[in-house]
């Protein structure tokens, strides 16, 4: 390649090192004397992205060029984590950058920190997607990212006095080097307004939508790109724009907010994230926020097919489209639209593209997580959809009727408009209908979908029902999470594991090497001092890398149940209060997670979680065995530092509660052993891993549902176990809120009243299997063969196995090689 173009291209340490040089002088205009590590960092990023830029459109033009089939993954949520280290993973430039930059007198891992976090997402369905794309370009397979460019992510955390305190994520105050803005790429939405039908030329009955207001959406994009691939994908996100940022007219009679009130109210709609995981919120703005992103993704598919000159008949051919959740599916009922109105497709042709094309994963049986938009909000938003969602419905009730004669309850339990109480548009139904296929994320999951939420839909279409059980990038949440391991397992295996995560069973051959234990626990152990600095600079707790380190990071919520982590924790203290002496190896428990702002209990379970810590932590007669950190603002660069130094990974949610669980499988995969119920992807872990290296506990999930079908009393529990009650009695009384007998008031009563996650009934369990746990870490040789054992049987839960899957069993996707001369 010619000179100049090393310097974008090269992959060797001086032609980085001068493209970081150039890209100070003509992209920052940096004095280099005067460079700041962030101005490295932004320099660092620019040399990099370049070096994606190749590959990233020699990936696009192979698409184009060989009309191959593509995977749209529409998500209202990516939560990618920072894209520096990754993309020098992903390219092998680790130790080029590392040499350039320390010739320029910096240090890599500094420069990586500078990098802020992208948080557009909460939790375990934003983080799949961003996993998903990585194992999509990883793979090979022609794929694009829909989604939305929240100008304000996810909040950042703080603990004051123990509180959640919620900051506003400006994560694009410097600017973004990772997106590509697109101004060419953007499209109208309408909103709100009326609709009427006219007769076209041909004289054929047609339907108009006026709208109330239109916003224009500009496309950013940001390459993925792939492990060890030339191939680079894209993830394109929508932002909001006025239609007319500026109204003169409206400046020149002097009113000034006038004049800019179109453009305010138009970026309002990509303004933030809505901090909610769990819990719909029909807010008007989040469903302006789903046809915003869903319209412009879908238009964006059609102008595409437009350029290749590939006839919209053959839509589904081209694209799979795949909903992630029922955030974005209103796409159902915008493809139709788009179909009929813009592409004057008859119902039936337009309708048989659109099940073909669409696709639907679940990721969430709690009923309060699934979406219905009441019918008066549904139609001042979208009336033209609304019509369409009628007749959608109205032919599908048709086919209910047929199948299932004179079964008018079937019917109404069907029909996408609820009719109990105030009419509603239930998302889930309208997502199952117009897809041909639906899915759960592990295979309790897609079970109890099959026979609960949608099994009117499973009976009437069991070939359109499947199971995808979630995966995780072995990239990010091992090679680059855990360099120690990763070199170990380089070492001892080659490298191949890390595009083939099943090669790890090879490890299982040197389980009877003393040596190779002990480095074993020696990585762990520099992974736990890691963590342990960069709590004690978080919350000024210092931990002790010698202690069994038991972790639960995730979402506060009560299913996933930190409150009954908290109440073993508490019979521990109690114990040792009561026995100074008694013989349990010391244990460090590290929390982390976020709660949804207006959750009031959630809230009140990380008061709790601190108000303990600092109890126990400054309490000299238990602290030489117990400690309690809470590490605050749990996000993707954070977990990287966590995982690896688990020894415990707690997923003791309600059996039955979490689909699936993504956390449990990125411990597993650094060698941590699992303390769980019989819960989402739990089963599945406990089966690859085999029961004698799990720690299993609990209430499944059909004893669950039989306890709360028969009137479950949580009261009839509390005298299950002398040790509950004064445990409770014990965070009631104010013990751990200088006598404030107020402050956790709300949590006691929840338990005691109503405990509607079943804690108080798993609790002597608990307590029980965390008593094996200690015996089992008494035993530092029998416990490092049961990590390693975690990690060599973990292939399965690798993103790429899973994408595998949905490209094979749903989306019908070839991979396509790439390569970029380079
Ligand atoms: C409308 C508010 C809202 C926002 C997000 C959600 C997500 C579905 C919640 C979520 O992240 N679910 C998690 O998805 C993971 C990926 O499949 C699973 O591993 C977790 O078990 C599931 O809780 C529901 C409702």
């Amino acid at each position: 390649a010619a000179v100049g173009a090393t310097v974008r291209v090269g992959l060797d340490p001086a032609a980085l090192q001068q493209g970081i040089v150039d890209h100070l002088r003509y992209s920052i205009g940096q004095l280099p004397a005067l460079a700041t590590p962030a101005h490295y960092y932004r320099a660092l990023a620019l040399a990099v992205r370049d070096r994606l830029q190749d590959r990233w459109i020699r990936t696009t033009e192979t698409y184009f060029e060989q009309e191959r089939k593509l995977a749209c993954y529409l998500s209202a949520e990516f939560l990618l984590g920072p894209h520096l280290a990754n993309n020098l993973l992903n390219l092998g430039l680790e130790e080029a950058a590392r040499g350039a930059l320390a010739a320029l007198g910096q240090d890599l891992d500094t420069i990586i920190d500078c990098e802020p976090e992208p948080g557009l997402g909460n939790g375990g369905l934003g983080r799949l997607a961003a996993c998903y794309l990585d194992s999509l370009a990883t793979l090979a397979y022609p794929a694009v990212g829909y989604g939305i460019r929240y100008e304000f992510g996810i909040f950042a955390q703080q603990i004051r006095d123990g509180w959640q305190i919620e900051r506003t994520d400006k994560w694009l105050h410097a600017g973004n080097p990772w997106e590509i803005a697109k101004p060419d790429i953007c499209y109208e939405v309408n909103w709100g307004g009326h609709t009427e039908t006219y007769a076209d030329e041909a004289g054929l009955q047609r339907v108009r939508w006026v709208p109330f207001r239109v916003v224009k959406g500009l496309a950013y994009d940001t390459p993925i790109q792939g492990f060890g691939v030339d191939t680079c994908n894209t993830l394109r996100l929508w932002s909001a724009e006025a239609v007319e940022s500026f109204d003169f007219q409206a400046f020149n009679t002097g009113d000034y907010f006038e004049a800019v009130e179109a453009k305010l109210r138009s970026e309002t709609v990509t303004k933030v994230l809505y901090p909610n995981d769990e819990p719909a919120i029909g807010k008007r703005l989040r469903l302006a926020q789903q046809y915003f992103f869903v319209s412009c993704s879908l238009q964006d598919m059609l102008r595409i097919l437009d350029l290749a000159g590939v006839p919209v008949e053959r839509f589904a051919e081209r694209y799979a489209v795949q909903l992630n959740d029922t955030h974005p599916s209103i796409g159902v009922a915008e493809l139709m639209r788009l179909l009929i109105d813009e592409r004057h497709l008859d119902w039936d042709q337009a309708w048989a593209i659109t099940v073909a094309a669409f696709g639907y994963t679940n990721h969430t049986l709690l009923p309060e997580a699934l979406e219905t938009w009441s019918l008066p909000l549904f139609r001042e938003c979208l009336p033209r959809h609304l019509e369409i969602i009628f007749e959608i419905n109205r032919r599908f009730l048709d086919q209910v009727r047929a199948r299932f004669p004179g079964d008018e309850a079937r019917v109404a339990r069907m029909s996408l408009i609820g009719e109990v109480g105030d009419k509603q548009v239930r998302m889930a139904h309208l997502a199952s209908v117009g897809s041909h296929a639906i899915n759960g994320v592990a295979a309790l999951h897609t079970d109890l979908l099959e026979n609960s939420v949608l099994a009117d839909f499973h009976e009437l279409w069991p070939e359109r029902f499947s199971n995808k059980t979630n995966g995780v990038t072995p990239r990010r949440f091992l090679a680059l999470a855990n360099p120690g391991l990763r070199a170990l397992l380089d070492r001892t295996l080659g490298t191949d594991w890390l595009v083939d995560l099943t090669a790890l069973r090879r490890l299982e051959a040197h389980i009877e090497d003393p040596a190779f234990r002990s480095e074993w626990r020696a990585i762990k152990h520099a992974n736990k001092r890691r963590l342990a600095d960069y709590i004690a600079t978080q919350t000024g707790v210092e931990l002790d890398p010698n202690w069994l380190f038991d972790i639960q990071v995730k979402r506060i919520h009560e299913y996933k149940r930190q409150h009954l982590n908290l109440l073993h924790i508490l019979t521990l203290y109690r114990r040792l209060k009561a026995d100074p002496g008694l013989g349990i190896p010391p244990r460090a428990f590290i929390f982390g997670g976020k709660a949804a702002p207006g959750y009031f209990l959630a809230k009140r379970i990380i008061k709790l979680i601190n108000a303990v810590a600092g109890t126990i932590n400054a309490d000299p007669e238990v602290n030489e065995r117990l400690k309690v950190a809470f590490v605050p603002n749990f996000n993707v660069r954070n977990a990287e530092l966590i995982y690896p130094a688990a020894d415990l990974s707690e997923q003791i949610s309600t059996a039955g509660k979490e689909a699936s669980g993504t956390g449990n499988m990125k411990f597993m995969l650094n060698g941590a052993l699992t303390i769980g119920t019989l819960d989402g992807a739990n089963v599945e872990i406990r089966e690859q891993v085999g029961d004698e290296n799990f720690f299993l506990f609990g209430l499944t999930a059909d004893e669950v549902a039989r306890l709360q079908r028969q009137g479950y009393r949580s009261a009839d529990w509390l005298d299950s176990h002398a040790e509950l009650r004064a445990v409770l009695d014990m965070i009631g009384s104010g013990h751990f809120a200088s006598g404030d007998s107020e402050v956790f008031r709300p949590l006691v009563e929840n338990l005691t009243d109503s405990d509607p996650f079943l804690v108080l009934a798993d609790y002597a369990a608990y307590v029980a299997c965390q008593e094996r746990v200690a015996s089992a870490w008494s035993d530092p040789e029998r416990w490092t063969r049961m990590a390693i054992l975690n990690t060599a049987r973990c292939g399965r839960f690798s993103s790429d196995r899973a994408i595998r899957e949905y490209a094979d069993e749903i989306w019908g996707l070839q991979p396509v090689a790439v390569s970029a001369h380079i």
